[in-house]
């Protein structure tokens, strides 16, 4: 098995990802270090879910592999990738959360999946997590009776419910209003900093890629590989590449 860096949570090496004989996107190589929020960007289409869904366990590498520490994912025997699979938390989109289970409940479901804890220590352990991301309260409510923004909270106390080395969110923002989009970014900084978890961000919002990215590789559609990588600041001021400005600065030339 190929070794990669020992500081990294998660790395790629020569990942090519391809849907039957369309390749995405080709020769990723790239790490993750510990602590960084990660944020994967580009144009619309560029294979960004798709990059994340082979990060996570769900799409297995044209070629190339993915490692979650020293391990490579794709490689592993199946028990060994279940245990990797439970050091991650993952948001996806919309929260996916299941509409006819209260908040507590769907908090609880990776608890009561993946431990042996009693019903008293999963009952403070959501309420615990419910508080995190602050929804205290609400936790006999329906999915339906809460907004947007707090379904995505919602998502994001059950994501954190096993807690997790390392946090993936596919478009956190998307759908949210810019203050929901704001204060959602808040949260992803004060839960990196209380959990201390590696976080992997998958936007296009340049708002939220320059308030909490510290770290990032840019993936182009065109040339189907990434084209840059680096804290989204430094390439903001530094890049020479006019595709990489032209989208940090929503088209305008510096
Ligand atoms: N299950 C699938 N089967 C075949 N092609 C797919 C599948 N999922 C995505 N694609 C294609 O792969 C390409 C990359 O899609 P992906 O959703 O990863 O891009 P993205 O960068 O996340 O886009 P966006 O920013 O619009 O969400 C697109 O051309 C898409 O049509």
């Amino acid at each position: 098995m190929e070794q990669t860096n020992s500081t990294a949570h998660l790395s790629a090496a020569n990942l090519t990802m391809a849907y039957g004989e369309r390749v995405i996107q080709k020769n990723l190589t790239f790490e993750v270090g510990q602590g960084e929020i990660f944020i994967i960007m580009g144009g619309s289409g560029c294979g960004k879910s798709t990059l994340l869904r082979h990060l996570v366990g769900l799409k297995e590498p044209a070629r190339g592999q993915v490692f979650h520490g020293q391990a490579s994912l794709y490689d592993v025997s199946q028990k060994e990738q279940k245990n990797l699979m439970q050091r991650i938390g993952i948001l996806y989109q919309s929260g996916a959360l299941f509409s006819s289970m209260t908040l507590f409940e769907n908090v609880a479901l990776p608890l009561q999946q993946y431990t042996d804890y009693s019903p008293s220590e999963i009952r403070e352990l959501v309420m615990f997590k419910l508080s995190l991301v602050g929804l205290d309260g609400f936790e006999n409510h329906l999915p339906a009776e809460i907004s947007g923004g707090m379904k995505k909270r919602v998502g994001l106390a059950r994501a954190i419910a096993l807690d997790p080395e390392v946090l993936f969110f596919d478009e956190p923002s998307a759908g949210l209003d810019p203050i929901s989009a704001r204060r959602l970014d808040d949260l992803i900084l004060e839960l990196k900093a209380s959990l201390g978890a590696t976080i992997v961000v998958v936007t296009h919002e340049l708002a939220s890629i320059f308030a909490i990215g510290t770290d990032s590789i840019f993936l182009d559609a065109e040339t189907k590989t990434m084209i840059a990588s680096g804290n989204p600041k430094d390439l903001l001021d530094h890049s020479k590449d006019s595709r990489v400005i032209r989208f940090l600065t929503r088209g305008q030339s510096r």
